[in-house]
């Protein structure tokens, strides 16, 4: 890690309000599909980054649903998407069928989740979409469309809310930037 301190950009309050305002929305989406039919919804958190918004989120999701999780990295310990996107741990559920909603962090180059899409979309689900807590369209190197996006934000490395830099800040309650010294 490079000699940095972390200053705050999205505050613990904007957070919560954000993630409430998600919850709604996505809460009347899927309770207008899940009256004309009977597909269960399951969201997936993508380990690790999403495990704090995913815990968030989802109790303010007030329609029936399950949970699952899965780990595609490509990043490691560096600061640059290399690409090269793994499956580190599958979901231990079975998609066919079900409305899936896939909870992200943050989309950047967009190869994270365009390769998870790509894969479980295989998988015959009723419906995928996406909902991500930030959005970084500038770093765009692959196309992905998040259906519900809490921040967009502009090309800097943010850290907090479930999201690291080398293993480290995941704990803070706040999105913050890096900013080197
Ligand atoms: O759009 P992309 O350029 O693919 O970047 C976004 C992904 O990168 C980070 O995960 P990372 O692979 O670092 O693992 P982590 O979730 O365990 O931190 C972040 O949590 C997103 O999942
Ligand atoms: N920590 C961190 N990881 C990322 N992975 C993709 N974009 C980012 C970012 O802005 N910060
Ligand atoms: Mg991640």
């Amino acid at each position: 890690m490079i000699k940095h301190h972390v200053d705050i950009l999205i505050d613990e309050n904007s957070l919560a309000a954000c993630v409430k305002q998600l919850g709604d929305n996505i809460s009347t989406y899927y309770a207008t599909l899940q009256k004309n039919s009977t597909h269960p919804l399951i969201l997936i958190g993508l380990l690790r980054g999403s495990y704090m918004f995913m815990a968030d989120l989802s109790r303010k999701i007030t329609c029936p649903h399950t949970i699952d999780f899965m780990t595609a990295s490509s990043y490691g310990s560096a600061t640059m998407s290399s690409g090269d996107v793994k499956i580190l741990k599958d979901l231990e559920e079975d998609i066919a069928g079900k409305h899936v909603l896939i909870i992200e962090d943050i989309i950047d180059s967009g190869n994270t989740l365009s390769k998870v899409t790509q894969i479980l979309s295989l998988r015959q689900p009723a419906s995928i979409e996406i909902c991500t807590l930030l959005d970084k369209p500038a770093r765009r190197e692959t196309e992905v469309r998040a259906k519900w996006s809490g921040f967009t934000i502009e090309d800097q490395f943010v850290v907090g809310y479930g999201i690291d830099y080398a293993e480290h800040y995941r704990h803070l309650p706040y999105i913050g930037i890096v900013v080197p010294e």
